[in-house]
Parts: structure tokens; C-alpha cells; sequence
């Protein structure tokens, strides 16, 4: 069927050309060729298609389906990546196997991170080359029952034996089994597993063993082990998140990971260079989350976008024919910065895998320096972006109307991943919180007159304010959010200090200040969201990409600074208000053009969109008709429920 014409004019009316946008936010044109080249093989690839909507399948058809399609994959895998180039393989997970997660997601993202980050080069000879070529199934077991964010007062114990020179671990209350970890439940043989180190009684706190859970040969659970999936949840439903006990399970000593710190046979304790360097598996899949979720966000408008391009409904000034709902500027104000955030996060997210790639090579060699800079930035970035990713999805799902709230539209589905990120690898509050911390230690240098020693990303907290020149650019923009995040972070920091210095402890007057702590830090992070996108626009070389990002750019500036007018009230007089208001207004009108194509660049494949409403050829009513019929309810015109229970009551009711 030929392409809905709608979407055929709005694509000539863009002014760039799509695949250089793609060059631009994939980071280079290699990646984003190599992207295209995948996604193109793979469609060849007739397994590959789901068997039937995921959306009409129960939790044990997904997984089946998941694990169907990843035995296919297993023997096509090297000829359609480069194996060694992570974004390939992400991308290629991406496609076949979609969000809503599968056996390998937590062996790819968690446990062979942790066996690179945190194995011995000996116990990576012993490991790593059988997670890579998936001999094993792995997975990290850290949550548990009653902690997921207190990581101190995790329960599961791995007691040192001297005489047999082994661990045992051990599940000591309801509350200390491990609940969450993602392909836990059924899937995997092998985890990662957090417990507590005890050696002659002492508590040395929360460390990683290796940790065999089922036999290689059965798959059956080992001896000592009760594992188990934890049930349906809000989404995810493809992976089987699970339990797990132990009851005196012994390990060899050489299964504790010991890159940095160290049992040996004697039962003495090697304490690592840095207390925390341990949770570095988390900092790594935090770094990845601006880049995921920005991802997330770009599908459901990917979706949105286009649907509104083709739905058309009421007039403006000609009254001959309805107009496309994307013309109404309410839409625009709903989707258009929600687009320029997409844009950043992603951008943001290229910038914090390359700091973790440099941090762990850092580390390797010694230098732990940079651990505490990564995870206060990586802590704000995750808050703030899974946050605004899930208000934007939902803008997103409302701005398709009636068939947004369908499974048809399959945002719901993108929701509810995305969502996932405001909890997992850290609870939002949590993470601002810590975010925090280095805030508040970072005006404390200043008070102690060591400005100079501050970083580059605090610096502008010791500098003072200067007048704002609202027609000189996004730069001006920039100023006016460092005066919004300076102004927080000292107010914040303040008023921990005054209540700490009324004689509360330092514990009680944190938590009296938190609220106003975590708006620092989100401030503070939507800084540096912003001067990442504005350095990235800076940098690039093709005029027409340029130009239609610097739209895009005054969309994101504009937009932000308006909404966090509050916070600004100090420095812009209601007559600038007024003026980025009406600039906000003018670029949205300025992006319009650009809309669909804008969304187009993030080429994200109909396959792994699974969106009758964001198919890229706009055909949506007919294929809507489609999907409805294809529903299991419409297997039979009269389903046995009416027969057993509507009928007799009805007949009932005639007597
Ligand atoms: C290729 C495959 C692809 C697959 C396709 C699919 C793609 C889609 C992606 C989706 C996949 C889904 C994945 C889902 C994964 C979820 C996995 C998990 O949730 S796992 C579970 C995740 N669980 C969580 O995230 C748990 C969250 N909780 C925590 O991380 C910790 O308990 C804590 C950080 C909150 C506190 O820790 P605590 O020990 O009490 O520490 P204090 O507060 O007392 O602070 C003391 C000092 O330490 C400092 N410091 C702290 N951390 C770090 C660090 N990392 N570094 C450096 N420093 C750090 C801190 O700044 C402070 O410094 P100072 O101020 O004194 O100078
Ligand atoms: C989809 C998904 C996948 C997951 N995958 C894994 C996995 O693979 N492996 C794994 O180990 N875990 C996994 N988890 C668990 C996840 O990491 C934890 O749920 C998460 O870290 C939050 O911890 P919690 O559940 O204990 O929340 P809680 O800490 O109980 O949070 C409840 C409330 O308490 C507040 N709170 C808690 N502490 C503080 C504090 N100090 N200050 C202020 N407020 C506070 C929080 O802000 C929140 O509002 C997954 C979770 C989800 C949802």
C-alpha cells in the first residue's frame, strides 16, 4: 500500500536531510549506516517477526517468544554485528527482541559489565568469555525483599569457612530474599550475587560473589537454592524478575569477584582503593540511561507525531476540510519539546558512556578519582530523565487521542519500560539526594574559600549574577537556569545548615531540607542537560542539520526557562517573561515544518515500534480495522462467557 499523502508532504517539507540527522544524534554516520544496514538484514529475516501481537499474548507466550527469538538470533548474531561494539548489539536487541525485556537484557547490561568492572583477570579467563558467548546465563541479584535502596542494611550473608576455604551463603529471614533482579526467575543459571562478607564474625558490608544457580545440564535449581519469578508487573512482562534464597549454599573462596577487594585463603580482608567502587555496576547502567530512555521518549513520539500528522480532526480558517491535529498549536506545545528533549537526553547520553568507558579504564589502572564527579552527575541525570521521559510519553499517549489509550498504539507498553527507570537502578529521590550531597559539599568549598578546587559542572555555583541579555541566545538561556540552580543550591544548602546549626542532628536536618535539596539537584541537571545540547549543536559541521537543530534548540531553552519561572522570578522582569513566551511560540511554529522529519531521523523501524498508529507509511485506519479483527476475543462472534453466564441472566430477567 503506498504511503498515506499526508505524511508523504510533510516529509517533503523538511528541510534536512534525514539521514544526516541520524549522523548527528547516532553520534557519527558510520553508526547511524550501521544502524540502517542492521535493521535491513534483519527484515529479510522472516523469524525474526513477532508470531502474533506481542500485546495479545499472555507473560508465558512473551517470554517464549522472547526466548524464541534469541535462539535465532544466537546463529545469526556474528554475521549481522561487529560482537565487540556494544551500541550494535544494543541496537540489534532492540530490534528483534523490543522493550519489554528478555532472558539476556541483565546478563548483556549487568552481569558482564560486573565480571569486566569487578572479576579478577583470572576469574574473567574462568567467566567471561562463556557469559560473552552466552555458554552461561547470568543475571545481578542485589535487591532484596525489604532493601533496595538502603544497600547497608542488605540481609544475605556470605559467611567465611577457614577450614574448607569456601562462602556460605545464606537467606537468614523472609526480608533478606533477593526480589527483583531480572532473569532471575527462570531464566538464568548463573547471578551476580550482593551479600554481606563476613569473615570471623566481622561484617566487612555488601560484595559480589559469582554464583551458580542452576544445573548446567537440567537447568534444574541447585541444592540449597529456591528461585522463583515474582509475577506480573506494571510492565517489562517479556522478563521473569525474580526470588531467591539460599540456605547454607556453598561457593568456592575464588567465587567472591576480587578485582579490588580480596579474601584470601587465610580469611584476611583486601580492602578496595575506593569504599564504593563495588557499585560500579550501577554507575555503568545509569550512564546509559539518558541514551535508553531518550530512546523511550523518542518512540512515543515517533508515534505521536506522526499520527498527528495523518489524524485530522476540526477546522481552522478553511472550513472545507478538517486540519491535521498537528497544526493546532496546543499539540505542538505538547510535542515539540518533548522532541528537543529526546534530542538532548540522547545527546546526554553518548557524553556519559564515554565518561564511564574512561572512568573504568581509569580504574583499572588505579585511579578512582573521577567515581565520585560520575555518580553525582549519573545519580541527577537518571532522575531527571526518567521523569520527564514519562511525562512526555504520556503527553505523548494524550496527544493521540482515543486510539493513544489502544494498545494499538502501543505507548501504554513504551510507558510503562520507561517508568521502570524512575525505580530501578536507584529510586529517583534517592539518587537526587546524592546528587545532593556533592552539591552541598561543592558550596561548602566556596564558603571555605576554595572556589578554585570546584569542578567544571559546579564551577558557575561560586560565580555572582550578571545581567541577562534574553536576545543574545541560547547562551543567555544558559545563564538564566545557572542563576535558577545557583540560587537553589545555596538556598538548599542553607537552610540544611541553619537547622544543623539550631542543634538537630546532621541526619534530621538533612531530611528537613530534602525537598528543597532535590529541587537543586534537578535544576542543577537540567543545566547541564541544556549546555549539553548547546555544545553539541555547536559543534556540528552540515548548515541544514544545524539550522533546524538551533530551532530546536530555542524550542528546548525557551520551554524550559518557562517552566522554571519560579524559580527565576529574581531575575527576569514579567516583560521578558512575556518575551521567551512569545519566542517559545514562534519556534514551535518555526519547527513545524520539520516535525515529522525531526522524528523520522531517529529511524526507529516499524518492527520495533510495534505501533499501528506511528507506522511509518501513516496507513492507520485500515491497519487499525486489522489489528481489532485479529484479537483473540474476535476468534468467535459469540464467546462461551455469553453462552454460560449473559444469556441465562438475560433470559432470567425476561420472566
Ligand atoms: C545489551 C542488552 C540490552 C538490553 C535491551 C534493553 C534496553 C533497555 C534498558 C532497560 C534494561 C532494564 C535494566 C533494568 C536494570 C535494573 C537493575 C537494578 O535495578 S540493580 C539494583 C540497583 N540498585 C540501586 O541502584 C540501589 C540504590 N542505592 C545505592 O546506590 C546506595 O545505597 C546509595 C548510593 C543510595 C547509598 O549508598 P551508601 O553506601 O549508603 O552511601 P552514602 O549515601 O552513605 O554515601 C557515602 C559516600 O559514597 C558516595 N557514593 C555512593 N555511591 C557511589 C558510587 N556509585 N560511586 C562513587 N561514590 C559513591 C556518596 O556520594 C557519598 O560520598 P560523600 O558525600 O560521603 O563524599
Ligand atoms: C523493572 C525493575 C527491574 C529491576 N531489576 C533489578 C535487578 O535486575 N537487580 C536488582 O538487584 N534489583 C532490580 N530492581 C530493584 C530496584 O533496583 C529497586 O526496586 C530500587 O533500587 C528501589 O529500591 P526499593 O524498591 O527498596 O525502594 P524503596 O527504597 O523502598 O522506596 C520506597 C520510597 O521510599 C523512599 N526512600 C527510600 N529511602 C530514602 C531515603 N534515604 N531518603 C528519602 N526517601 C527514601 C523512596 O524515594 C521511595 O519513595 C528492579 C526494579 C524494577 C522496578
Amino acid at each position: 500500500m503506498s504511503e498515506n499523502p499526508d505524511l508523504t508532504n510533510e516529509r517533503a517539507s523538511g528541510t534536512f536531510e534525514t539521514n544526516a540527522m541520524a549522523a548527528v544524534i547516532y553520534g557519527s554516520e558510520k553508526f547511524a549506516q550501521r544502524r540502517r544496514e542492521i535493521t535491513e538484514a534483519i527484515s529479510k529475516i522472516p523469524e525474526f517477526q513477532d508470531s502474533h501481537p506481542l500485546v495479545f499474548m499472555s507473560r508465558e507466550e512473551k517470554i517464549s517468544e522472547a526466548c524464541r527469538k534469541l535462539a535465532v538470533l544466537s546463529n545469526y548474531w556474528n554475521s549481522l554485528i561487529d560482537t565487540s561494539d556494544e551500541e550494535e548489539a544494543l541496537h540489534l536487541y532492540r530490534e528483534v527482541l523490543g522493550l519489554e525485556g528478555h532472558p539476556l537484557a541483565l546478563h548483556e547490561t549487568m552481569f558482564i559489565p560486573s565480571l569486566i568492572a569487578q572479576a579478577s583477570d583470572e576469574q574473567q579467563e574462568k567467566w567471561l568469555g562463556r557469559a560473552q558467548r552466552r555458554e552461561i546465563i547470568g543475571c545481578y541479584a542485589q535487591t532484596e525483599m525489604g532493601h533496595g535502596t538502603n544497600l547497608r542494611a542488605l540481609e544475605t550473608t556470605a559467611t567465611f569457612d577457614i577450614s574448607t576455604r569456601e562462602f556460605i551463603l545464606n537467606s537468614p529471614t523472609i526480608t533478606s530474599l533477593k526480589w527483583w533482579p531480572g532473569a532471575l526467575g527462570k531464566s538464568a543459571n548463573w547471578s551476580i550475587v550482593i551479600a554481606n562478607l563476613i569473615i570471623k564474625e566481622h561484617n566487612y558490608g555488601p560484595h559480589p560473589f559469582m554464583v551458580q544457580l542452576r544445573d548446567e545440564k537440567s537447568h534444574e535449581p541447585l541444592p540449597g537454592i529456591t528461585v522463583g519469578d515474582i509475577g506480573p508487573k506494571m510492565a517489562f512482562n517479556g522478563a521473569d524478575n525474580g526470588f531467591l534464597g539460599f540456605k547454607n549454599y556453598r561457593i568456592p573462596r575464588e567465587n567472591m569477584l576480587m578485582r579490588h577487594s580480596k579474601v584470601t585463603s587465610d580469611g584476611s580482608y583486601i580492602k578496595p582503593p575506593h569504599a564504593k567502587i563495588g557499585y560500579s555496576s550501577m554507575v555503568k547502567v545509569r550512564s546509559r540511561m539518558a541514551m535508553d530512555q531518550g530512546l523511550f521518549l523518542a518512540s512515543a513520539l515517533v508515534i505521536a507525531v506522526r499520527y498527528s500528522a495523518v489524524r485530522r480532526q476540526g477546522y481552522l480558517e478553511d472550513k472545507s476540510r478538517e486540519v491535521k491535529v498537528l497544526d493546532y498549536q496546543t499539540q505542538q506545545h505538547r510535542l515539540f519539546p518533548s522532541i528537543a528533549r529526546a534530542y538532548a537526553f540522547i545527546f546526554c547520553g553518548f557524553e556519559t558512556i564515554r565518561l564511564y568507558d574512561q572512568l573504568l579504564i581509569d580504574v583499572q589502572n588505579g585511579n578512582t578519582s573521577g567515581m565520585a564527579d560520575l555518580h553525582a552527575l549519573t545519580s541527577g541525570l537518571k532522575s531527571v530523565v526518567t521523569y520527564q521521559t514519562g511525562e512526555g510519553i504520556e503527553q505523548a499517549r494524550m496527544a493521540c487521542g482515543g486510539h493513544g489509550y489502544s494498545m494499538a498504539s502501543y505507548i501504554s507498553e513504551i510507558y510503562g519500560v520507561a517508568i521502570g527507570g524512575c525505580t530501578y537502578e536507584g529510586e529517583n529521590m534517592v539518587m537526587l539526594l546524592q546528587l545532593a550531597r556533592y552539591l552541598v559539599k561543592s558550596i561548602e568549598m566556596i564558603q571555605n574559600g576554595k572556589s578554585r578546587e570546584l569542578g567544571p559542572m559546579v564551577a558557575y555555583l561560586a560565580e555572582n549574577e550578571s545581567e541577562i541579555d534574553l536576545n543574545l541566545g541560547p547562551n543567555e538561556y544558559l545563564k538564566v537556569f545557572e542563576y535558577a540552580a545557583r540560587n537553589q543550591t545555596w538556598r538548599a544548602t542553607e537552610k540544611f545548615q541553619k537547622l544543623r546549626n539550631s542543634g538537630m542532628s546532621n541526619e534530621e536536618a538533612w531530611n528537613q531540607a530534602s525537598v528543597e535539596l532535590t529541587r537543586a539537584s534537578r535544576l542543577h541537571t537540567r543545566l547541564y542537560i541544556m549546555s549539553t545540547f548547546i555544545n553539541h549543536v555547536g559543534s556540528i559541521v552540515d548548515q541544514k542539520v544545524k539550522g533546524v537543530l538551533i530551532d530546536l534548540l530555542n524550542v528546548h531553552v525557551t520551554y524550559e526557562v518557562m517552566d522554571i519561572g519560579i524559580y527565576v522570578q529574581g531575575l527576569l522582569s514579567s516583560n521578558q517573561m512575556d518575551l521567551i513566551r512569545n519566542q517559545l511560540y514562534v519556534s514551535l511554529e518555526t519547527i513545524r515544518p520539520n516535525a515529522v522529519s525531526l522524528v523520522d531521523s531517529f529511524q526507529i523501524s516499524d518492527m520495533q515500534l510495534r505501533s499501528v498508529l506511528g507506522r511509518r507509511d501513516g496507513n492507520v485506519y485500515e491497519n487499525l480495522f486489522k489489528w481489532a479483527k485479529s484479537s483473540p476475543l474476535n476468534k468467535t462472534d459469540v464467546l462461551p462467557s455469553v453462552t454460560q453466564y449473559l444469556k441465562p441472566m438475560m433470559e432470567k430477567s425476561k420472566l
